[in-house]
């Protein structure tokens, strides 16, 4: 994963319109998308300032994962996310490396990337995910 920049930092929110206002009214971040991605059963918000996204993730239920790992807090960080040209090597080199892998294939994300995530026990208790651009091309810049 060297020289794998960071794609985006997720935070599962309670109130994800008052997590956008307070984003973009107030942090002065602009929005990039806002989509639901059903199969994660969660609504994805990204927001950025410079070349930093936040990922604003709504549960679209209360038994989502993401809502258990919440729990009562209002805002909780979720994982990090990190862009790579090749998901499906990286996977392989991680799984050989005995990384547990969540995803062993990987699966359509927010904002047009393929996405995979390792999972917390492996990754020192972060959620960590890796995403591939849309036609696993340079990263995104800007
Ligand atoms: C639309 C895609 C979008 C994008 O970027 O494109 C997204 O990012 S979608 C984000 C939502 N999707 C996911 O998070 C998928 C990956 N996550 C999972 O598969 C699960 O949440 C998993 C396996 C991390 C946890 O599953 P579950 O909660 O059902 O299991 P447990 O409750 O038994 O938890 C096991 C263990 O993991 C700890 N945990 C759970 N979530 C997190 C987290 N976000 N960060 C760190 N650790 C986490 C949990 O506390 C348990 O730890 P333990 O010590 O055993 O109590
Ligand atoms: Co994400």
């Amino acid at each position: 994963m060297i020289d794998a920049p960071i794609d985006h930092v997720a935070i599962v929110v309670k109130d994800l319109d008052a997590a956008i206002a307070l984003y973009t009214q107030t942090l002065g971040f602009s929005f990039v998308y806002r989509e639901i991605v059903a199969d994660q059963g969660i609504e994805a918000v990204g927001v950025r300032t410079g070349n930093a996204v936040i990922e604003l993730l709504r549960p679209l239920d209360e038994e989502s994962p993401i809502a258990r790992y919440r729990g009562d807090a209002q805002t909780k960080l979720h994982h990090t996310a990190y862009r790579v040209a090749d998901i499906r090597a990286e996977l392989a080199r991680l799984k050989a490396a005995g990384i547990r892998l969540i995803d062993e294939e990987p699966r359509r994300g927010a904002h047009g990337n393929t996405i995979a995530f390792l999972h917390p026990k492996s990754t020192g208790g972060v959620l960590v995910e890796l995403c591939q651009p849309p036609g696993g091309g340079p990263p995104r810049e800007g």
